[in-house]
This record gives structure tokens, C-alpha cells and sequence, in this order.
């Protein structure tokens, strides 16, 4: 492999099932070494990972990257959003951190959003209507079922957070991963004092918002990492604001990330407000907005069917009539935390693999429900969806999404886009350009396109069908939920 022609940055990716971390030349956005190492999630009613798994998967992804991440002159660290880390006065975790999958605070969603004014004032003041996946639910959550938890925290982090602060010692977020809390207004992008207070969230306990662009601290003594003391750290961001980063994408562009979650987004100028909740009012890690949707089931889902079939994820076949909502961990699009997984128009001669192209029509119709509104109305509706994360590989992920979108469907060929858009934002630092405008340098979106296709309206309509039909079950739940 030939040297590299710039100075070398490293951007991380702590998702939900691991940790991703490249080494990127500055000047061609060549990835010259990339490490991962896995992380646990509980099973059972709750979803949470210690923290420290991710500071020892990082420690791991980094050592995978050799030589070249002892050369990185700045770094930034993506990651998985709205996770509750809560830390002692030693910088310890109370308590393993409650992920944004973690469906046990929908309770508290529900009733912080009436005791504060309705789902209206919660869009207009904060950007998204509380759904469980939101931190300050998840606060309210340990305030009631762990209260000793909560008078034992005296720092309260996102988890990029946790591990850029590992790497400071200072206690940073950004815009596009506060804006995921339920504590943050959108419209003065400052913490907000009645949520909090209402919540009984101390304002102390939190991060500093670091502004796009500015250095959230340099690389400390005490670690056990590559970096040399010194090395500029970037504010990093969420998963989804660091791919957008990564992607270089401008309003009008759509994007698909089928992952742990499934995501659809778009960047905006405008500032979201959506009173019915579907559409969460991010801020993307710029200045602009990041209106998104998010699923709780997409490839975990999706792969945990074709294992009960017995089938490789890919050996799928056309069906008419068998719908299934594979809502296997409760679901946030549409928002039915007790739903689980739902099938129906089972015959003698339904085979294995049309249920599992089932899956992925119930998985993917769930995101595209969501696509036009994520997007700005004056957006060209013929533009490429650019589909990205883990599932953005697999055939069967691309075929199913191209049917039911009806749109041409680009798949970029770089391959972790939330650890790149990370990096684009540590290169950012140091030659002083848009993030955005790095990725694009780099062409990171550049893959094959693939033309548009029928719309597949008989099997959206089968769904929506099923999905109003059942909902008293879904909304009900199993008593095992
Ligand atoms: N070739 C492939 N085809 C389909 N799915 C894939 C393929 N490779 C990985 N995946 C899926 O990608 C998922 C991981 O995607 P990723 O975006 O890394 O997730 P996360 O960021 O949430 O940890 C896995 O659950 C796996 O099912
Ligand atoms: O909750 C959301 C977005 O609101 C998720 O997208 C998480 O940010 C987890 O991301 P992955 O681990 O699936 O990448």
C-alpha cells in the first residue's frame, strides 16, 4: 500500500452491536487501516452495555489499525444515539447504560409528554415528540424503578460522549447527539431548564454543547490508546448526523442506514417540528437539521427469522399474500413499544423463503412510510436513495427496498459511513473545511445506482391493511413484552 499523501485522522464508529474505527488519509480519504471488536446487549425486557466495553472495543478497533492510528493527528468518535450513561465522581458507571432500543421507558414517554403540554409543545420546544428511545425518558425511567442510581450520578453522558471525554477528560457533546435527549430546545439550542427541572435532571450534571467546528479537547496522558497527548479531538456526534457527515449529503438527498436500527433522513434547512411523532427533529452536526425516522427492527430482526426458517438471509422468494410485522423488539415507526412480531396469510403452500421476503417488506415498509415526510416537499422525489449500513450489502436488503421505494436506489461502495463522516469531521479540524464538503471531496457516496423499478402498491397496501386491522394486538403486546 502505497504512503499516505496527507496527515492521517481516525474516526470512530461505537454503534449499537460494535465498535468501528478507520484511519484516513486527510487528502484522498483513502482508509489506510480499519479495526471493529464486538459489544454485548442485554436480552430479555431491557437493552443496555457497559459502557466500558466500548472504551476496551475502541482500545481494540484501534489496536487492529496498527502503526497508522499512532500517526492520527485528530480524531472524532460517532455513536449510537440517546444511550443513558450515567457516571460516579470518579468517572465510573453507576449502571450499565440504557440503549435507545430499550422499549421500558415507554411509559414515561407517554406520560412526560402529557405532563408538559402535549405532544405539540414537545415537538415545537425540543424538535421530536418523546418516543422511549429518548434520553430524558430513560432518565425518568431510573428516577422511579432506580432511584438510588440517579442520586449516585453526578455526570450523565450520551455515549460518544463517555468515550470522547475518556479521551479528554472533558465533559463534551454536540448539537446533532443533543438533540436526541428530550432536553435540548431546537429552537435556542441550549439545554432545557423546565424539561430538566421537571425531570429533577440537574443542568450541571450535563456536557458542554461544543459548536460545529470548534475542538472539543486534545488526547490526555492517562490512556491506554495510539494517540500521542495532544492530538486534536473533534466534537464528534450521533450515528446518524456523523453518516450524513460522511455522505456529504445536501436537502433533497434521502438516506437509508439498515442497521441494529433502520433510519430514513434527509438534511434540512428548515427546523423540524412534527407533532405526531413520526419524524424526529434532529440537528445535524453542522448547523442545518436532520429530520429522521427510526425503526427498533431492521437487520436483527430481519436476520432472526431467516435462523428460525433456517434460511441464509438471502434464499428469499416471491410471495402474494403473507404479510408479516416483524416487530420483534416492540417498535418506535410506527410507535408500538409492546408490539412484537405479527404473521399473517400462512397457507399450505407458503414456503420458507416467502416468509422471509416478508420480513424485509414488514421491515422496510415500516421505513418508507416515513421517507416523504423526512424529505423537504421541494425535493426532486426521483432522486437516489442512498442506502447504507450493514444491510445495504445484502441483495435481498437492496432488491426489497428498490420494489416498494419506486425509486432508483444508490448504494455507495464506502462502507462504514458513520466512521467516516467522524473522520471527515477530525480532518475538518485540521485543515479548517465543512465536513461535508470534506466527504464529498473524497467522493465517499460514489457507488452503482440502481434504476428504479415498479412500486410495488398491492404488498404496501397488504401491509398498511394488516397493520390497522391488528392494531388492538399490537398495541396490546404479549404478556411476555
Ligand atoms: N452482506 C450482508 N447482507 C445483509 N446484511 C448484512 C450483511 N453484512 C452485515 N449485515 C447486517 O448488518 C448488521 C450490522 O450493520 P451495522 O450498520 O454495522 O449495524 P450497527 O451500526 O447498528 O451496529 C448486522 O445485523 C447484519 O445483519
Ligand atoms: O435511535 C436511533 C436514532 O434515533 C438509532 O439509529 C441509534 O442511533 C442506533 O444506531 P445503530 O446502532 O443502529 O447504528
Amino acid at each position: 500500500m502505497s504512503a499516505a499523501e496527507g496527515p492521517l485522522v481516525v474516526g470512530v464508529d461505537t454503534s449499537t452491536q460494535s465498535t468501528k474505527a478507520l484511519v484516513v488519509d486527510v487528502a484522498t480519504g483513502r482508509v489506510v487501516a480499519s479495526g471493529q471488536a464486538p459489544h454485548t446487549v442485554t436480552s430479555g425486557a431491557g437493552r443496555e452495555s457497559d459502557p466500558r466495553q466500548w472504551w476496551d472495543a475502541l482500545t481494540e478497533a484501534l489496536r487492529q489499525c496498527g502503526q497508522a492510528a499512532h500517526e492520527a493527528a485528530a480524531v472524532s468518535i460517532g455513536g449510537q444515539q440517546h444511550g443513558l450513561v450515567t457516571l460516579d465522581t470518579h468517572g465510573e458507571p453507576v449502571r450499565p447504560a440504557l440503549l435507545w432500543n430499550d422499549v421500558r421507558s415507554a411509559p414515561q414517554a407517554h406520560r412526560l409528554t402529557e405532563e408538559l403540554g402535549g405532544a405539540k409543545f414537545w415537538a415545537e420546544r425540543t424538535g421530536s415528540v418523546p418516543a422511549a428511545s429518548f434520553t430524558v425518558t430513560k432518565w425518568a425511567w431510573l428516577a422511579e424503578h432506580e432511584p438510588e442510581a440517579v442520586r449516585a450520578a453526578k455526570a450523565v453522558r450520551l455515549p460518544h460522549d463517555y468515550l470522547t471525554e475518556r479521551l479528554t477528560g472533558q465533559g463534551t457533546t454536540d448539537r446533532g447527539d443533543a438533540s436526541g435527549t428530550g432536553w435540548w430546545a431546537s429552537g435556542t439550542e441550549a439545554y432545557d431548564e423546565e424539561i430538566l427541572a421537571h425531570v429533577g435532571l440537574d443542568p450541571a450534571l450535563l456536557p458542554r454543547v461544543v459548536r460545529p467546528g470548534e475542538v472539543a479537547g486534545t488526547v490526555r496522558e492517562s490512556h491506554d490508546l495510539p494517540f500521542s497527548k495532544g492530538t486534536l479531538v473533534a466534537c464528534g456526534t450521533g450515528d446518524n448526523a456523523a453518516a450524513a457527515l460522511g455522505l456529504g449529503i445536501r436537502p433533497g438527498t434521502p438516506v437509508m442506514s439498515l442497521g441494529t436500527s433502520g433510519t430514513v433522513y434527509a438534511v434540512s434547512r428548515r427546523r423540524p417540528a412534527d407533532p405526531t411523532g413520526i419524524v424526529a427533529g434532529f440537528a445535524d452536526a453542522r448547523g442545518d437539521w436532520l429530520p429522521l425516522a427510526c425503526t427498533l427492527n431492521c437487520t436483527l430482526a430481519v436476520d432472526r427469522v431467516a435462523t428460525l426458517l433456517g434460511l441464509d438471509r438471502e434464499a428469499v422468494e416471491p410471495g402474494t399474500g403473507i404479510t408479516l410485522l416483524p416487530f420483534l423488539d416492540g417498535e418506535r415507526t410506527p410507535n408500538l413499544p409492546h408490539a412484537s412480531g405479527l404473521l399473517h396469510g400462512l397457507r399450505h403452500d407458503t414456503s420458507g423463503g416467502q416468509l422471509l421476503q416478508a420480513a424485509y417488506d414488514g421491515a422496510v415498509h415500516s421505513l418508507l412510510g416515513a421517507l416523504d415526510r423526512v424529505v423537504d416537499e421541494d425535493a426532486d422525489p426521483s432522486a437516489p436513495l442512498l442506502l447504507i449500513g450493514g444491510g445495504a450489502r445484502g441483495t435481498a436488503w437492496q432488491q426489497t427496498v428498490r420494489r416498494l421505494s419506486g425509486r432508483p436506489v444508490q448504494v455507495p461502495e464506502a462502507r462504514e459511513l458513520v466512521a467516516l463522516g467522524a473522520a471527515a469531521q477530525a480532518a475538518g479540524l485540521l485543515t479548517g473545511e465543512d465536513p461535508a464538503a470534506v466527504a464529498r471531496r473524497w467522493d465517499t457516496a460514489a457507488g452503482p445506482v440502481l434504476e428504479a423499478v415498479e412500486r410495488d402498491e398491492e404488498t404496501l397496501a397488504r401491509i398498511a391493511g394488516v397493520l390497522s386491522d391488528a392494531a388492538p394486538l399490537l398495541e396490546r403486546g404479549t404478556d411476555t413484552a
